[in-house]
């Protein structure tokens, strides 16, 4: 029972909290005894999520329910700095869990990719994480709070994949982000990992040519493609202190996938 509720004590934080990984991030703190902070590009999205929780929302100045939706595009740097600091007014302290879940494809042969695709997808996927991530680390030291901030990268920004070129990067630089802050937060009890899933069943992966969903699904060892639960499992974990000792860490949540 205690592990159920091992994050009473929590305020998390979740970004792409609209949708798959995010959602299922959000509804498995919350059920480990968290409140949640849902943020998305889409807040109606946000506010479904929210309403998925249970009981009544959190409104800005009006304190009562234990979980709010947030508005906010994390890929620009005042939305990113003005949602901390609305966090921070509906619960009076700062988020002590970060799950950084917003991201986008936009995906293209890097012979046909625009400039626009890439500045599009590393400004939500890299940038947006370091937008989200300083504010939050920002807000914590000031504050004297330790924290733990897991940030969603991916397995192709280990091993690429086609038709990725900007993804991948971005993939690829959240790792590199989340180990430097791991390095510099570690001293004020901040811990920073990532977790890289594999194929996911959700509104993202969806979109793919289903040719390419059946020739990945084929050279996935367990067989089959992920639940959005699954990466919630490894999240919840990383956000309690059960792994108190772990930071700097990318884990892969993949079914075996280029292991
Ligand atoms: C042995 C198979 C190995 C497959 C490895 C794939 C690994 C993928 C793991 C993903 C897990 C993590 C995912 C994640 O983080 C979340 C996401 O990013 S979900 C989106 C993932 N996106 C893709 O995988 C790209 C899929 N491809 C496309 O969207 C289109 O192909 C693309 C827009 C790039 C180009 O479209 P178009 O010009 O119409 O060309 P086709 O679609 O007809 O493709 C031409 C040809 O290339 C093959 N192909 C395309 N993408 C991949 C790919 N990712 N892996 C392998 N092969 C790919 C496609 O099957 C066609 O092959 P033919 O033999 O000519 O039919
Ligand atoms: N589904 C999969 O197989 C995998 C997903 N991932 C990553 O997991 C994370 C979640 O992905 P999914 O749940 O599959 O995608 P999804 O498309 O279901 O959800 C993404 C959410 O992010 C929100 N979002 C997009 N841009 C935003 C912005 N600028 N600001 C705020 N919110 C924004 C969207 O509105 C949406 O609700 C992403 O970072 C994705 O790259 C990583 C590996 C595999």
């Amino acid at each position: 029972m205690a592990s159920q509720l091992r994050l009473r004590s929590a305020l998390a934080l979740v970004t792409g909290a609209g949708s798959g990984i995010g959602r299922a991030v959000s509804a498995r703190l919350a059920r480990e005894g968290a409140a949640v902070a849902a943020c998305d590009l889409d807040e109606a999205a946000a506010r479904d999520t929210v309403r998925l929780l249970g009981g009544p929302a959190r409104e800005e100045g009006a304190p009562g329910g234990k979980h709010a939706a947030f508005q906010a595009d994390v890929s620009q740097a005042a939305a990113a700095r003005r949602l901390l600091e609305q966090v921070q007014a509906c619960f009076s302290r700062p988020p002590s869990v970060v799950v950084s879940c917003a991201g986008i494809t936009r995906d293209e042969f890097l012979l046909q990719m625009s400039e626009n695709d890439w500045d599009k997808v590393l400004a939500v996927n890299l940038k947006g994480i370091f937008l989200i991530t300083q504010a939050a680390a920002q807000a914590l030291v000031s504050s004297g709070c330790h924290g733990s901030i897991i940030n969603i990268s991916s397995i192709v920004g280990k091993v690429g994949n086609i038709g990725q070129t900007n993804y991948a990067a971005s993939k690829a630089g959240v790792i590199g982000l989340t180990q430097t802050a791991a390095r510099e937060l570690g001293r004020h009890g901040i811990r920073c990992n990532s977790v890289l899933p594999g194929f996911i069943t959700t509104p993202m992966t969806q979109k793919m040519p289903q040719k390419v969903q059946d020739k990945v699904t084929g050279i996935i060892p367990m067989g089959h493609m992920g639940d959005p639960e699954d990466v919630a499992d490894v999240v919840a974990f990383l956000a309690s202190g059960d792994s108190g000792y772990i930071t700097g860490t990318s884990v892969e949540v993949t079914g075996g996938l280029f292991m």
